[in-house]
């Protein structure tokens, strides 16, 4: 979601270049948003920075209409799912002390041991050895979960399983104005700053890999892209795109010079050059926004820790049959194990009561 700032920002050059001191220099600007879903990243930001961060409470919201999208096109063969996602999403859902909610029996998978993991993997990609070379069957699943090194864990894992011979390829690291060599280069290859790809990028051929980069937006190759992967030259990675409108276009992902972004605040000015690729048989939650993954399964090391992340996780899913969860419980406070933490901001939604018009379509922004 973007920073209540970014807006104020366009609608102050707005009006300095239009000379008119209406909203946005008086043009319309249709905004897409919904308030169930994850809010703005603000690091190590509290609850108060947060909700500060979002359009809500800019001086720009009293002068937005809000046109209400009714009905969940995604889910719409699953009238109780999207029923069920709309309480979690609007926090009506039924909760147990210390915020625990019930999820559905059908939806939990029974979590036993560290090697309950495996179940879900197979379960995410049955009959792989036959699968695997179909595009569609490969587009269609994913894990997620909560941090990137549960996604490394299971994505390491998975392409261990995937059938086919492996390439590997390793990140020429830097530091900008390290002339005594106080950043050793292992040092350097064995970190992972958010956003960037590993220093040692395994691949198959058919394996699916998300873009970490807007390398061609106009053409439909941004940052989020899932991509699978077709063939691999020493200087370039030919893919499939297999989401979105240009879904089904080949095209090369070069190596490209890529650094952290500047919310992290690394002590120096690291630079790795590497393919803008990670692997994406599992992704972190905040990275599945705005995707549909028909066959999804989340994967919850430790309860969700951020507003509206278990309604995005659950909500990428087009029916309930589908969409399947293991969630390691504390026996201490969800005896049955079939529970997980629900987390809203509940100040949030306060603000969204205004003149509100309903249309019967599309999805539930
Ligand atoms: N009018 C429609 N008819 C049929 N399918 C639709 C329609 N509108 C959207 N969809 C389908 O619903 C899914 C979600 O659409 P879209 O990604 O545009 O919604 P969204 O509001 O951005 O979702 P989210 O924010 O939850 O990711 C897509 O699979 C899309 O094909």
């Amino acid at each position: 979601m973007t920073r209540r700032q970014a807006v104020e920002t366009l609608d102050r050059s707005l009006r300095d270049i239009t000379g008119n001191d209406l909203p946005f220099g008086g043009k319309v600007i249709v905004f897409g948003g919904d308030f169930r879903q994850v809010l703005p990243v603000v690091p190590r930001g509290t609850r108060a920075q947060i909700c500060d961060a979002t359009l809500l409470r800019s001086y720009i919201w009293d002068d937005i209409k809000i046109i209400q999208l009714k009905q969940n096109m995604r889910a719409q063969n699953d009238v109780c799912f999207s029923q069920f996602l709309l309480r979690i999403g609007d926090g009506t859902e039924k909760t147990f002390p210390n915020d625990y909610v019930d999820m559905p029996n059908d939806i939990m998978l029974e979590y036993n041991d560290d090697q309950s993991i495996d179940t879900l993997i197979d379960r995410v990609l049955p009959n792989l050895a036959k699968n695997c070379t179909f595009v569609s069957y490969m587009r269609q699943r994913a894990i997620l979960s909560t941090r990137n090194e549960y996604v490394d864990s299971i994505n390491v894992m998975m392409i261990g399983k995937f059938p086919g011979e492996e390439k590997v390829y390793y990140s020429h690291d830097s530091v900008d104005d390290d002339s005594t060599n106080n950043y050793p280069l292992d040092f350097l290859n064995s970190i992972t700053p958010n956003g960037l790809p590993p220093h040692e990028l395994k691949i198959k051929k058919n394996c699916p890999v998300i873009l970490l980069r807007n390398l061609d937006p106009h053409h439909g190759l941004c940052n989020g892209t899932r991509l699978i992967v077709k063939a691999f030259e020493d200087n370039a990675i030919d893919c499939e795109i297999v989401n979105g409108h240009h879904a089904g276009n080949l095209i090369f992902i070069p190596r490209i010079p890529l650094s952290p972004s500047e919310d992290i605040s690394l002590p120096y000015k690291f630079k790795r050059k590497q393919f803008p690729i990670r692997l994406s048989f599992a992704m972190t939650i905040n990275k599945a926004q705005g995707q549909t993954i028909p066959n999804i399964r989340i994967y919850l090391s430790e309860p969700v820790f951020c507003h509206g992340q278990l309604y995005v996780a659950l909500s990428r899913g087009v029916s309930r049959s589908n969409t399947w969860m293991l969630a390691k419980p504390n026996k201490d406070l969800d005896p049955i194990g079939r529970r997980t933490i629900f987390f809203l901001f509940s100040e949030i939604f306060c603000r969204i009561e205004k003149t509100t018009i309903h249309f019967s379509s599309h999805v539930s922004h």
